[in-house]
This record gives C-alpha cells, structure tokens and sequence, in this order.
C-alpha cells in the first residue's frame, strides 16, 4: 500500500448537474452532499453561485450544513460571478478561464491578453476577500501547450492554490495525459487536478493516467454523470486507486453502491446493469465456467470482494449456465439429480432463457425439476 494520498474533489453538483436532462432539487442535492461528506470525500463542487435564484438558494443551505468537506463554487472569470459566490458564503472559489484558441476565440474575442487580464482581475478580487482560489484551463487538452503553462503559472504567482487541467471534450488517451500532466506539474509548485469527461470511453483511465503524472487532486462524478458522455465516475477512481495503484483516499467505500442509488435516483436514469464497480451485474456470475470457478474460490473471478462497496454476490441460473451451478443451486433446495436428469434440467433452463431473454428466478428453475 502506498502512503501517498489522492484528494476526491466530486463536481456531482456542479458539471454532473449539467448533464442535459438532470435537475436536482434543494432537498436532493442536500442529500447527496450530505452522503458524500459522511464517506469522507474531501471537497465538493457544489454548484454554480451566478445561476442565482433557487440554485444561489440551495448552494448557501449547502454551505450552512457544517459539513467536513470542503466547498467549492464554480465561476467565470467575472466579479459579478464571484460575488454570487461570497454571497452564498462559499469561502472557497474556482475560476475558470478558457485557454484553448478554439475557446478563446469563442469567449474572449480571440485574444489570450484578455484572458490573462480578466483572471488576474478575478484572482486579485477573491484573494482580497480572503477567499481561497482554484483556477481551471477550460479545454487545457487542446490549448497550446506554452499558453497553457503561461495561464497556470500566473495564476499560481496572482495567488491560486491549485490549477485544474480540463480535458473539456474529452479527446485525450492516457499516454497523452500522462505526458501533458508531467510537463504541467514539473513547472509548478501548486497542485495540479484532473478534470476529464468520457467522450472516448477514458474519463477513469485518463484520470489515473494524470494521478501517475503528479496530480494531486481529482475531479469526479457519482455514476459518472455530466457534460455530453459524462466525467470519470467516483466509484471507478476511488477503487482504482486503491485496487490498482495502492493509493489512499480516505472514503469509506463499503457504501459507494449506496450513494450510487441515491444519485441514480436523484437523477432518474438507472444506472445501467454493466456498469463498473456499482452495476446489478457487477458481481453477478450466470456462466457455467466462471460459476464453476467462483463456487470454488470467489477471486477466480473477481478483482475484489463485493463487500468492499456495499454490494453482494449473485449466482444466477441461465442461458450460460453449467451444470456446476445447477446442482449447486438444486443441493440448497435439498434437490440431488443425476447427470442424466442435470442435462435435461439444463437444456430447459437454456431454452426459457432465450424465450424470456434474461435469467430464471429459484422459483422457475425448481418449477424445470422433473417430479418423483
Ligand atoms: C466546461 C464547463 O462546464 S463550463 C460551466 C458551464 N456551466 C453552465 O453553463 C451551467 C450554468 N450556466 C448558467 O446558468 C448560465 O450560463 C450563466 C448564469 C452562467 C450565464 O448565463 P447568461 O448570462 O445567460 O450567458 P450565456 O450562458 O448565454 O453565455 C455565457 C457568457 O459567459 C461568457 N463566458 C463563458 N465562459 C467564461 C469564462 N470562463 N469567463 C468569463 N466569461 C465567460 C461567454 O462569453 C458569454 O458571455 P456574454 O454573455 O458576454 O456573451
Ligand atoms: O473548471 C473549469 O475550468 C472547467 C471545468 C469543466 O467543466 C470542463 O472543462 O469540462
């Protein structure tokens, strides 16, 4: 095990919010803050003060809650944004600052001196205040890479804490990452964090890739919701930290599948059965060689125990199944067949299978029993 720690700074409230067709509510995003905090995550973006209105409304409550975690609330580099952000008694602000030409020609009429000014202008404003300042590189993946150093770098000498390196549209593979993060973190003093979204598939893998290059601190979503595709979810960098790279994070992840639920349901769209770490199949085995295997010695097919996130085991009798299985599951029923009458039992259980097109419950697999 590593002593090296990874800091959890989850955005569910602020870029998982932004997934077209998800709306909290005041009451849900209490919850969910509430949840996270109490596993133990570190910091959480909360939301986006200039949003004003019910969302300034539910953002202060979040921030009256007395929570351990940190909170962060989300800013354009504009004075106005950041005193919506006072104003909800955050104490604690990320500024954002395009730094791609592709965006700044977008926002700041193309001209990368106006984007240095205005976050100079931002930076200045909150450090008087007291506040502590985060800074992101919106689409730092695409930006050049001197202007990108350029923006960090200042933003580190007007008095920031960290810079987060977004990959905005999500277009960059783990090999990429790593490189782009090293040279990042070699030339600043201040903490670099991974802010990635999944448009490829490589939210998680790009997330441990930038950890591996020296960040120190990473952005993540409940279920992996957000922007398009969403960001890395979680539950998958939590367990990959611990599971592939020995890290800590602090967050007690025997009740992450919980937290999934809440989020799922928070936001309406279940989380689909294959889904890493959470999904009803994640540890489901229907087949009959893994099932043969996992009957024997569970870690011939899993990389960790379910137990470890609040999950359970299933054995599931199917299209797939063998006959290991079946007398397994028969034998808890006091049911002892032949091999003739587990073949027969298994041609039937192959063929419901397919006519239902999922697996067969205890009741209808018992029901497939010759009598006598
Ligand atoms: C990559 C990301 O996820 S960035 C975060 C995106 N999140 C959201 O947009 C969700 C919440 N957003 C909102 O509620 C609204 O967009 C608000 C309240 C922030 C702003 O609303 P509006 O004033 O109606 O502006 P609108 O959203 O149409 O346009 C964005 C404006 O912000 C400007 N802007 C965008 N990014 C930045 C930035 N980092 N710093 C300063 N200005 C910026 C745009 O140039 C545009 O300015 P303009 O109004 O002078 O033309
Ligand atoms: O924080 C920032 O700078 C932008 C974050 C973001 O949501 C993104 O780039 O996708």
């Amino acid at each position: 095990m590593s002593n090296h720690t990874i800091q959890i700074n989850d955005t569910t409230l602020r870029d998982g919010e932004q997934a077209a067709g998800i709306a909290f509510n005041v009451e849900e995003k209490i919850a969910i803050a509430t949840l996270l905090d109490s596993i133990g995550v570190q910091e959480l973006e909360v939301g986006i003060p200039a949003m004003g209105h019910e969302e300034a409304q539910s953002i202060k409550t979040i921030a009256n809650l007395g929570l351990n975690a940190k909170l962060l609330g989300w800013n354009r580099a504009n004075l106005s944004d950041l005193k919506a952000s006072i104003d909800c008694g955050l104490e604690r602000v990320h500024i954002s600052v395009p730094v791609s030409d592709i965006q700044i020609a977008a926002k700041f009429q193309g001209k990368r001196q106006l984007v240095l000014d205005r976050l100079r202008d931002a930076i200045n404003f909150a450090c008087d205040r007291g506040l502590s300042v985060s800074v992101g590189g919106e689409d730092s993946s695409r930006a050049d890479e001197s202007f990108l150093l350029y923006v960090a770098h200042s933003a580190q000498e007007w008095g920031a804490f960290r810079f987060r390196f977004c990959d905005t549209v999500g277009i960059l593979d783990p090999i990429t990452t790593y490189n782009k993060v090293s040279h990042l973190v070699s030339h600043l003093s201040i903490a670099v964090e991974m802010h990635m979204h999944d448009d490829f598939g490589l939210a998680m893998a790009n997330t441990l890739a930038g950890v591996k290059a020296g960040a120190l601190s990473v952005n993540t979503t409940v279920n992996g919701i957000g922007e398009r595709a969403g960001n890395a979810p979680l539950e998958e960098v939590v367990m990959g930290l611990k599971h592939l790279y020995g890290i800590k994070t602090g967050i007690d992840t025997k009740r992450l599948v919980e937290l999934s639920r809440l989020v799922a349901k928070a936001t309406n769209y279940p989380v689909p059965p294959w889904k890493a770490i959470v999904g009803e199949n994640a540890f489901a085995h229907e087949s009959g060689i893994h099932a043969h295997g996992v009957l024997q010695n569970p870690v011939t097919y899993e990389p960790f125990a379910p137990e470890d996130v609040g999950w359970e085991r299933r054995l599931v009798v199917g299209k797939h199944s063998g006959r290991h299985l079946l007398l397994s599951v028969l034998q808890q029923h006091g049911i002892t067949l032949g091999q003739a009458e587990i073949q027969s039992v298994l041609d039937a259980v192959r063929h419901q299978s397919v006519q239902t097109k999922r697996s067969l419950t205890v009741e209808e697999l018992l029901s497939l029993v010759p009598q006598g």
